[in-house]
């Protein structure tokens, strides 16, 4: 059994092992589970020249028990050596002087990839540990990667059913298309009018609500999350982290134990509270770069520590972080404040008032660490085609804002630091902008991936290719104020 233990940022939920808080997907008084256990430190030597299983296995041990070690070897290797991923899963390339950890080389071009081929072998082996007979029922709010990724990894997983909400206006014609066209007789894809924050707070909602969880023990089901909020996604995405910094070490640009920066492209913030835990674990990171879009309120936080909701929403050209509740900031703020009740506050103030401020001292303490900057449209389109004409590195408009961000760091700080910035998603999911950042002109999605392999050479990620000949499997379209109703619905079917 697990010895780990996790409660809420919340402070309110009796403490769970690994398993259960995998299951249970989030707090039941509505905060975020988070260790409740000195996170232990890594040695560095020890994990330098491990596979990616290997690597995956050590970290995410730390989270479970030592006892349960070749049990989670299993599972990594069932999740990243079934030929899914390439060999180095993280390549990690040089663009002028800053390195780019490629976390898109998996299934569906996302880096959700790695934790969401991984949770659902966790989620199974969870139930098995448990002895749970009932079906859990997966929900993901998604603002274009996180879903389809979850739908491709719990895609027929016995024991599971999967239900995805996306913003039918909210993301990218090719993630929209992955999404609907989905295979597997456990998925469902739901597009709402709405944005992404609608789809989360819905799904945050159906985790509180008492006739939910009467209807589900009725129909014996219960339901769990694929988004960060769980913290089983965000486990695996520690290793990220370590595997693109040994990568650097054993391509000698940078020596075991230097301190390094990390750029993240942000939206609900998992990937960097994932940073944050790899540096507790003893990762030498010194700044984390917290990049956004025009929905900068992420920026905003980092530089006043006000957290203000009450703001326009906007949709860009990296939709993926058109996002103004960023889930996991309250695990940071729990992380650094270790107060429950002050996260408590903080949260309460959000919700019935949009806005929350923290206090001085947890401010001063943050901005040690943290930096944060954001670009305009007209930036991202501009970093994309600046950046491939000085270095021949092709971007994402999600990574263009992570380089583009840090170049204004180095030159603000004047920081000599090796930097890597995290690439969440391949150039061919956005291909469109990225065609009209190259040439200055509109394509068509499908036109514009072809445009934009002729002109880079870029290769075509093999799971995009033949996108638009798939067909469509998913039409349904809801407003936002009836998500909590398809919810039910699809209990009341699973259980037929
Ligand atoms: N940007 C995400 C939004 C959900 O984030 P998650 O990390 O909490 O799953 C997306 O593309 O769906």
């Amino acid at each position: 059994m697990s010895d780990k233990k996790y409660i809420s940022t919340r402070g309110q939920q009796r403490p769970l092992d690994f398993y259960d808080a995998i299951l249970q997907g989030i707090g039941n008084d509505g905060g975020l589970l988070v260790p409740n256990f000195e996170l232990e430190q890594k040695d560095l030597k020890a994990l330098q020249h491990l596979s990616y299983v290997d690597m995956a296995t050590e970290i995410i041990t730390s989270f479970v028990g030592e006892n349960e070690k070749e049990e989670i070897r299993e599972l990594c290797q069932k999740a990243y050596g079934n030929g899914l991923f390439p060999q180095e899963v993280v390549p990690v390339k040089q663009a002028g002087d800053v390195y780019i950890a490629e976390l898109f080389q998996g299934p569906t071009a996302a880096f959700k990839d790695m934790a969401l081929s991984l949770l659902p072998h966790f989620m199974t082996y969870s139930l098995k540990k448990k002895g749970e007979e009932r079906k859990v029922m997966i929900l993901a709010a998604t603002s274009g990667d996180t879903g389809k990724a979850a739908l491709e990894g719990f895609k027929d997983v016995e024991g599971t059913y999967i239900q995805v909400f996306y913003p039918e206006d909210g993301v990218s014609p090719i993630q929209k298309q992955q999404m609907v066209t989905q295979t597997g007789q456990n998925v469902d894809v739901v597009g709402i009018q709405g944005n992404f924050d609608d789809a989360q707070s819905a799904v945050k909602q159906a985790f509180q609500s008492k006739e939910l969880k009467d209807l589900c023990d009725q129909h014996h089901v219960f339901l769990s999350s694929a988004n960060s909020i769980n913290i089983g996604r965000l486990i695996p995405q520690v290793v990220y982290y370590f595997y693109a910094y040994m990568t650097l070490v054993n391509e000698k640009k940078i020596a075991l134990n230097e301190a390094v920066n990390f750029t993240i492209p942000s939206g609900n913030f998992g990937n960097c509270l994932a940073g944050v835990i790899a540096k507790k674990m003893g990762l030498p990171i010194q700044k984390f770069i917290v990049a956004s879009n025009k929905n900068n309120i992420l920026t905003d936080f980092f530089r006043t520590g006000r957290y203000d909701a009450r703001r326009d929403f906007y949709k860009t050209n990296a939709p993926a972080m058109d996002i103004l509740v960023s889930s996991n900031l309250e695990r940071l703020v729990y992380m650094m404040a270790q107060d429950s009740q002050k996260v408590r506050n903080y949260m309460e103030q959000l919700n019935q008032q949009g806005v929350y401020e923290i206090s001085s001292d947890l401010l001063e303490k943050i901005q040690t660490l943290f930096k944060a900057g954001w670009l305009d449209e007209d930036e991202v389109l501009e970093t994309v085609k600046n950046c491939f004409e000085e270095t021949g590195y092709l971007l994402d408009t999600h990574t263009a804002i992570g380089y583009g961000v840090y170049k204004e760091y180095q030159k603000a700080f004047r920081d000599s630091t090796k930097t890597i910035i995290l690439a969440t998603a391949s150039p061919y999911k956005f291909a469109d902008s990225v065609y009209q950042a190259l040439e200055n002109k509109d394509l068509s999605e499908y036109e514009a991936i072809e445009a934009v392999c002729q002109k880079t050479g870029v290769a075509i990620p093999k799971p995009l290719v033949a996108l638009d000949q798939r067909e469509v499997l998913h039409q349904q379209v809801i407003d936002k104020s009836e998500i909590i109703d398809a919810i039910s619905q699809k209990i009341k079917e699973i259980s037929l």
